[in-house]
């Protein structure tokens, strides 16, 4: 009786507050969709699909993938390891929801739901683009999001036919074109986001800095974060387990400041890793010469397995996805994890000392290595997740824990416990710096 009396007073004042949320959040919704201009999918050697433009007037290629994620269009979207690529959305409906906020930070100073701060991606490709929205963190749709920031999207196409010939064919070259009849010359270069080094276009450019958020045990804990196109959730995951991070350009020689701090951190990011060779140079003089602990995700996995002397290998169409099971070789565990990348470490190519710590349980790849004797260890796949399961966040607790263990041994031998002096991060800018936002660029 009680419960039922608790449940109706639960629900209509559950019922009351989603009205006042969807009347604001469905406000653009309600005005009359707009006519939408024919657009055109065109994948280099293969299908033509017509359909319908719901975003930027603008004529675009890259290389073309598709995520069979089901939620998380902007996470994923803005995701930097997604810069250059045209992401094909398996899930036929996208755009339902809406789009939160860009601008709303947390309590960390981070962006509260995207993972920077602007698209990453080139284009997008659907099979039904809601153009109605509604959500409680929605402030506009997906077609106006893409509009003003000059991102192509294309509805109204059977995004089945597309993913069945990239399953077949692997990742291929495409493009996005606006308008009637674009006669778009079969010889006409299609953008190869595969040939150039992507990783400098996303990464900071000077470095920055996050405090550590407030866990009541002030263990000044500092990490030096490598930035290849970081995701905002990755900078959380640290900050909100005590850590103070600074964040470097990729290419910064980490190797000559790694002793100042009590972990070192290399992040996801876009492209090729073997573009990045002076970060898997500057990596193995890091791992020759720095004690403390190093951890890795995705480009972070494959760029530190590069530097230990294995090889990568490019996949024939990739992980894109949240619901990807990866074995935990050391616990026999499967966790369900959430993926991005086309390349992966060819598990046989690495040295004797780093051993596979992961293993796909879809397609056999590489999911990650650890270090026989030291606190090495990296990740294919995100246990940051941002969208995604929050199965394997246990590896930050891992990593702080690593961390903590380096921190107390080096005050057992009185290394000075606070090496970096406040006054070096207190000049530091607080965010990204000089990032190139244009995704066409
Ligand atoms: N998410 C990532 O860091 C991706 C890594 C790399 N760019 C790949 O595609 O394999």
């Amino acid at each position: 009786m009680l419960k039922t009396a608790y449940l109706k007073s639960f629900s209509k004042s559950a019922f009351a507050s989603q009205r006042a949320f969807s009347a604001a959040a469905s406000r653009a919704a309600s005005a009359p969709s707009p006519t939408l201009d024919r657009a055109t999918f065109t994948i280099r050697g293969g299908p033509v699909l017509h359909g319908k433009s719901f975003g930027a007037n603008t004529n675009i290629s890259g290389e073309a993938v598709f995520s069979t994620g089901m939620v998380g269009y902007p996470e994923s979207m803005t995701d930097p390891s997604y810069r250059g690529q045209i992401l094909v959305f398996t899930q036929p409906l996208i755009g339902n929801y809406g789009v939160p906020s860009s601008t709303a930070r947390d309590e960390y100073g981070l962006l509260k739901y995207f993972e920077s701060p602007h698209i990453q991606c080139k284009g997008i490709v659907v099979a039904n683009a809601a153009m109605e929205y509604s959500h409680w963190t929605a402030v506009e749709s997906l077609g106006d999001w893409c509009r003003r920031e000059g991102v192509a999207a294309i509805t109204d196409v059977d995004t089945r036919e597309i993913v069945q010939y990239l399953r077949e064919q692997g990742s291929s070259l495409a493009r996005i074109t606006i308008g009637e009849e674009y006669d778009a010359d079969e010889d006409e270069a299609f953008y190869d986001p595969g040939a150039v080094n992507l990783v400098h276009k996303v990464s900071t450019k000077a470095p920055f800095h996050i405090p550590a958020g407030v866990t009541g045990k002030n263990e000044n804990i500092h990490i030096a974060v490598l930035d290849c196109g970081v995701k905002e959730n990755i900078l959380r995951s640290l900050v909100s387990r005590g850590a103070s991070v600074t964040v470097f350009p990729y290419d910064y020689p980490i190797h000559t400041y790694a002793h100042h701090f009590d972990g070192i951190f290399i992040s996801n990011g876009p492209g090729d890793p073997t573009h990045c060779s002076n970060t898997v140079h500057h990596l193995k003089e890091t791992m020759d010469t720095y004690e403390g602990p190093i951890f890795g995700i995705c480009l972070g996995h494959q760029l530190l397995c590069l530097a230990a002397g294995a090889k990568t290998i490019k996949l024939k169409y990739g992980n894109r996805a949240h619901n990807i099971p990866a074995l935990d070789l050391q616990t026999g565990l499967c966790h369900i994890t959430s993926q991005n990348h086309g390349y992966a470490v060819a598990t046989e190519t690495l040295p004797d000392d780093f051993k596979q710590y992961f293993i796909n349980l879809n397609d056999q790849s590489n999911e990650g290595m650890y270090h026989a004797t030291r606190p090495i260890f990296s990740t294919q796949f995100h246990p940051e997740a941002k969208g995604g399961p929050l199965d394997s966040a246990f590896l930050f607790d891992k990593y702080l824990d690593y961390v903590r263990d380096f921190k107390a041994a080096k005050r057992s031998q009185g290394i000075n416990d606070t090496p970096t002096s406040p006054l070096f991060v207190d000049v530091l800018a607080k965010e990204r710096v000089g990032v190139e936002v244009n995704p066409q660029s």
